[in-house]
Protein backbone atom coordinates (compact mmCIF):
# COMPACT_ATOMS: atom_id res chain seq x y z
CA UNK A 1 0.00 0.00 0.00
CA UNK A 2 1.17 3.48 -1.02
CA UNK A 3 1.70 5.90 2.03
CA UNK A 4 -0.67 8.32 2.63
CA UNK A 5 -0.51 11.63 1.67
CA UNK A 6 -0.35 13.64 4.85
CA UNK A 7 -2.71 16.63 4.76
CA UNK A 8 -1.65 20.15 6.63
CA UNK A 9 -4.85 22.56 6.85
CA UNK A 10 -2.61 26.04 6.95
CA UNK A 11 -3.66 28.42 9.73
CA UNK A 12 -1.84 32.16 8.63
CA UNK A 13 -2.16 34.73 10.86
CA UNK A 14 -1.32 38.29 10.44
CA UNK A 15 -2.41 41.02 12.75
CA UNK A 16 -3.93 38.23 15.21
CA UNK A 17 -5.85 36.87 12.86
CA UNK A 18 -6.47 33.61 10.53
CA UNK A 19 -6.16 35.20 6.72
CA UNK A 20 -5.53 33.99 3.54
CA UNK A 21 -3.66 35.83 0.64
CA UNK A 22 -3.56 36.23 -3.01
CA UNK A 23 0.01 35.04 -4.25
CA UNK A 24 1.37 36.04 -1.00
CA UNK A 25 0.94 39.61 -1.86
CA UNK A 26 0.68 42.02 1.65
CA UNK A 27 -2.81 43.71 1.30
CA UNK A 28 -4.93 40.61 -0.13
CA UNK A 29 -5.81 39.35 2.93
CA UNK A 30 -9.39 37.75 3.42
CA UNK A 31 -10.11 37.04 7.18
CA UNK A 32 -11.01 34.32 8.52
CA UNK A 33 -11.47 35.24 12.55
CA UNK A 34 -9.86 33.80 15.68
CA UNK A 35 -6.38 31.48 14.53
CA UNK A 36 -6.94 28.74 17.10
CA UNK A 37 -10.51 28.48 16.49
CA UNK A 38 -9.47 27.75 13.21
CA UNK A 39 -6.82 25.39 14.34
CA UNK A 40 -9.15 23.61 16.67
CA UNK A 41 -11.83 23.25 13.86
CA UNK A 42 -9.45 21.47 11.83
CA UNK A 43 -8.15 18.96 14.76
CA UNK A 44 -11.88 18.32 15.35
CA UNK A 45 -12.14 17.61 11.78
CA UNK A 46 -9.48 14.64 12.14
CA UNK A 47 -6.49 16.90 11.06
CA UNK A 48 -2.96 15.43 11.95
CA UNK A 49 -0.90 18.21 10.48
CA UNK A 50 -1.22 21.82 10.86
CA UNK A 51 0.92 24.40 8.81
CA UNK A 52 1.18 27.60 10.96
CA UNK A 53 2.39 30.88 9.59
CA UNK A 54 2.97 33.95 10.88
CA UNK A 55 2.62 36.35 8.39
CA UNK A 56 3.56 39.75 10.06
CA UNK A 57 6.92 37.89 11.21
CA UNK A 58 7.33 36.95 7.25
CA UNK A 59 6.69 40.18 5.91
CA UNK A 60 8.64 42.06 8.84
CA UNK A 61 5.65 43.75 9.81
CA UNK A 62 6.13 42.96 13.57
CA UNK A 63 4.94 39.33 14.62
CA UNK A 64 2.09 37.20 16.18
CA UNK A 65 4.45 35.32 18.61
CA UNK A 66 2.63 34.60 21.94
CA UNK A 67 -0.47 33.89 19.96
CA UNK A 68 1.45 31.63 17.42
CA UNK A 69 2.77 30.42 20.53
CA UNK A 70 -0.26 29.56 22.35
CA UNK A 71 -1.92 28.38 19.05
CA UNK A 72 1.03 25.81 18.02
CA UNK A 73 1.20 24.56 22.15
CA UNK A 74 -2.91 24.12 22.19
CA UNK A 75 -2.93 22.50 18.72
CA UNK A 76 0.09 20.07 19.78
CA UNK A 77 -1.03 19.32 23.18
CA UNK A 78 -4.08 18.26 21.43
CA UNK A 79 -2.29 15.77 19.41
CA UNK A 80 -1.84 17.76 15.99
CA UNK A 81 1.85 17.90 14.66
CA UNK A 82 2.75 21.59 14.06
CA UNK A 83 4.82 23.07 11.24
CA UNK A 84 6.06 26.42 12.06
CA UNK A 85 6.74 28.72 9.51
CA UNK A 86 7.23 32.52 8.93
CA UNK A 87 10.37 34.79 10.66
CA UNK A 88 12.60 32.17 11.90
CA UNK A 89 15.74 33.61 11.12
CA UNK A 90 18.17 33.28 13.89
CA UNK A 91 18.32 31.65 17.16
CA UNK A 92 16.19 33.82 19.28
CA UNK A 93 13.47 33.13 16.94
CA UNK A 94 14.27 28.96 16.76
CA UNK A 95 14.27 28.85 19.99
CA UNK A 96 11.02 30.14 20.95
CA UNK A 97 9.54 28.20 17.80
CA UNK A 98 11.11 24.95 18.81
CA UNK A 99 9.76 26.10 22.40
CA UNK A 100 6.45 25.92 21.19
CA UNK A 101 6.06 22.14 20.74
CA UNK A 102 5.87 22.23 17.26
CA UNK A 103 7.10 19.00 15.61
CA UNK A 104 9.22 21.36 13.12
CA UNK A 105 10.12 24.64 11.96
CA UNK A 106 10.01 25.95 7.93
CA UNK A 107 12.50 28.54 7.05
CA UNK A 108 11.86 30.91 4.42
CA UNK A 109 14.43 33.56 4.27
CA UNK A 110 17.23 32.42 6.01
CA UNK A 111 18.01 29.85 3.90
CA UNK A 112 18.44 32.39 1.35
CA UNK A 113 20.63 34.41 3.40
CA UNK A 114 21.94 32.60 6.43
CA UNK A 115 22.94 29.79 4.28
CA UNK A 116 25.65 29.21 7.32
CA UNK A 117 23.27 29.49 10.38
CA UNK A 118 20.95 27.21 8.21
CA UNK A 119 23.54 24.55 7.70
CA UNK A 120 24.31 24.44 11.50
CA UNK A 121 20.64 24.04 12.45
CA UNK A 122 20.11 21.11 10.07
CA UNK A 123 23.06 19.66 11.67
CA UNK A 124 22.06 20.39 15.26
CA UNK A 125 18.15 19.89 14.79
CA UNK A 126 18.03 17.29 11.66
CA UNK A 127 14.08 16.53 11.25
CA UNK A 128 12.92 19.17 13.20
CA UNK A 129 14.40 21.82 10.25
CA UNK A 130 12.34 21.65 7.13
CA UNK A 131 13.13 24.38 4.62
CA UNK A 132 10.06 26.41 2.23
CA UNK A 133 11.22 26.77 -1.12
CA UNK A 134 8.92 29.61 -2.52
CA UNK A 135 9.39 29.96 -6.16
CA UNK A 136 8.07 32.48 -8.84
CA UNK A 137 9.56 30.15 -12.07
CA UNK A 138 12.54 28.59 -10.80
CA UNK A 139 13.96 31.94 -8.48
CA UNK A 140 13.33 31.75 -4.60
CA UNK A 141 11.99 34.44 -3.06
CA UNK A 142 12.05 35.79 0.48
CA UNK A 143 11.87 38.74 3.05
CA UNK A 144 7.78 37.85 2.24
CA UNK A 145 8.12 36.56 -1.18
CA UNK A 146 9.28 39.79 -2.12
CA UNK A 147 12.84 39.57 -2.61
CA UNK A 148 14.52 37.01 -5.04
CA UNK A 149 17.17 34.51 -3.15
CA UNK A 150 18.64 32.51 -5.94
CA UNK A 151 18.02 30.17 -7.98
CA UNK A 152 16.18 26.78 -7.39
CA UNK A 153 18.13 23.86 -8.01
CA UNK A 154 21.25 25.74 -6.81
CA UNK A 155 20.18 26.11 -3.39
CA UNK A 156 18.31 22.66 -3.17
CA UNK A 157 21.51 20.97 -4.27
CA UNK A 158 22.88 22.98 -1.36
CA UNK A 159 20.48 22.34 1.53
CA UNK A 160 20.59 18.46 -0.09
CA UNK A 161 24.48 18.19 0.92
CA UNK A 162 23.72 19.89 3.97
CA UNK A 163 21.30 17.51 4.79
CA UNK A 164 17.95 19.19 5.09
CA UNK A 165 15.61 16.79 5.81
CA UNK A 166 12.62 18.09 3.78
CA UNK A 167 11.02 20.56 1.25
CA UNK A 168 7.95 22.78 1.02
CA UNK A 169 7.66 23.95 -2.32
CA UNK A 170 5.36 26.88 -2.55
CA UNK A 171 4.43 28.13 -6.40
CA UNK A 172 3.75 31.48 -4.85
CA UNK A 173 1.82 32.39 -8.72
CA UNK A 174 -0.75 29.66 -7.19
CA UNK A 175 -0.87 30.44 -4.30
CA UNK A 176 -4.38 31.13 -2.54
CA UNK A 177 -5.89 31.43 -6.12
CA UNK A 178 -7.68 27.76 -6.16
CA UNK A 179 -5.86 27.26 -9.96
CA UNK A 180 -4.81 23.29 -9.10
CA UNK A 181 -0.96 23.00 -8.13
CA UNK A 182 1.95 23.28 -9.99
CA UNK A 183 2.35 19.27 -10.54
CA UNK A 184 5.27 19.60 -13.30
CA UNK A 185 7.75 22.12 -10.62
CA UNK A 186 6.79 19.32 -7.95
CA UNK A 187 7.71 16.65 -10.11
CA UNK A 188 10.83 18.49 -11.02
CA UNK A 189 11.62 19.18 -7.87
CA UNK A 190 11.06 15.63 -6.64
CA UNK A 191 13.48 14.55 -9.43
CA UNK A 192 16.21 16.83 -8.16
CA UNK A 193 16.09 15.28 -4.39
CA UNK A 194 15.76 12.62 -3.06
CA UNK A 195 14.06 14.31 0.34
CA UNK A 196 10.43 14.25 0.86
CA UNK A 197 8.49 16.93 -0.16
CA UNK A 198 5.37 18.94 0.73
CA UNK A 199 3.21 20.39 -1.61
CA UNK A 200 1.46 23.98 -0.76
CA UNK A 201 -0.23 26.70 -3.31
CA UNK A 202 -3.28 26.04 -6.12
CA UNK A 203 -4.88 23.24 -4.41
CA UNK A 204 -8.32 23.77 -5.61
CA UNK A 205 -10.74 20.49 -5.33
CA UNK A 206 -10.56 17.13 -4.33
CA UNK A 207 -9.05 15.91 -8.06
CA UNK A 208 -5.68 18.33 -7.26
CA UNK A 209 -5.55 15.71 -3.95
CA UNK A 210 -5.47 12.40 -6.06
CA UNK A 211 -2.98 14.11 -8.38
CA UNK A 212 -0.71 15.21 -5.57
CA UNK A 213 -1.40 11.12 -4.03
CA UNK A 214 -0.86 9.74 -6.94
CA UNK A 215 3.25 11.69 -6.61
CA UNK A 216 3.78 10.37 -3.29
CA UNK A 217 5.63 7.28 -5.25
CA UNK A 218 8.29 10.09 -6.01
CA UNK A 219 8.31 11.83 -3.11
CA UNK A 220 5.63 14.08 -2.71
CA UNK A 221 4.76 13.61 1.18
CA UNK A 222 1.82 15.80 1.57
CA UNK A 223 0.13 19.04 0.74
CA UNK A 224 -0.42 21.96 2.16
CA UNK A 225 -4.30 23.32 1.92
CA UNK A 226 -5.35 26.54 2.82
CA UNK A 227 -8.06 28.48 0.73
CA UNK A 228 -9.40 25.63 -0.82
CA UNK A 229 -11.18 24.74 2.74
CA UNK A 230 -11.60 28.31 3.85
CA UNK A 231 -13.63 29.00 0.76
CA UNK A 232 -15.63 25.56 1.52
CA UNK A 233 -14.81 24.46 -2.04
CA UNK A 234 -14.52 20.67 0.18
CA UNK A 235 -14.54 19.76 3.53
CA UNK A 236 -11.44 18.67 5.34
CA UNK A 237 -13.17 15.73 6.24
CA UNK A 238 -13.77 15.03 2.70
CA UNK A 239 -10.14 15.91 1.83
CA UNK A 240 -9.23 13.10 4.50
CA UNK A 241 -10.97 10.71 3.28
CA UNK A 242 -9.97 11.34 -0.57
CA UNK A 243 -5.83 11.02 0.37
CA UNK A 244 -7.12 7.50 2.25
CA UNK A 245 -8.73 5.94 -0.37
CA UNK A 246 -6.41 6.48 -2.90
CA UNK A 247 -3.58 4.91 -0.79
CA UNK A 248 -5.68 1.93 -0.22
CA UNK A 249 -6.12 1.88 -4.45
O1 LIG B 1 2.09 31.50 3.39
C1 LIG B 1 1.97 32.57 2.79
O2 LIG B 1 0.90 32.89 2.21
C2 LIG B 1 3.13 33.52 2.77
C3 LIG B 1 2.99 34.68 2.07
C4 LIG B 1 4.04 35.58 2.02
C5 LIG B 1 5.19 35.29 2.70
C6 LIG B 1 5.35 34.13 3.41
C7 LIG B 1 4.32 33.21 3.44
N1 LIG B 1 4.39 32.03 4.11
C8 LIG B 1 5.38 31.36 4.83
O3 LIG B 1 6.42 32.15 5.38
C9 LIG B 1 7.59 31.37 5.29
C10 LIG B 1 8.77 32.21 5.13
O4 LIG B 1 9.03 32.97 6.28
P1 LIG B 1 10.52 33.48 6.49
O5 LIG B 1 10.97 33.96 5.16
O6 LIG B 1 11.28 32.29 6.95
O7 LIG B 1 10.40 34.55 7.48
C11 LIG B 1 7.42 30.54 4.02
O8 LIG B 1 8.16 29.36 4.09
C12 LIG B 1 5.96 30.28 4.01
O9 LIG B 1 5.68 29.06 4.69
Amino acid sequence: MTPELELLPAVDVRDGQAVRLVHGESGTETSYGDPLEAALAWQRAGARWLHLVDLDAAFGTGDNRERIAEVARVTAEAGVKVELSGGIRDDDSLAAALATGCTRVNLGTAALEAPEWVAKIIAEHGDRIAVGLDVRGTTLRGRGWTRDGGDLYETLARLDSEGCARYVVTDIAKDGTLQGPNLELLRNVCAATDRPVVASGGVSRLDDLRALAAMVPIGVEGAIVGKALYAGAFTLEAALETVRAEAAA
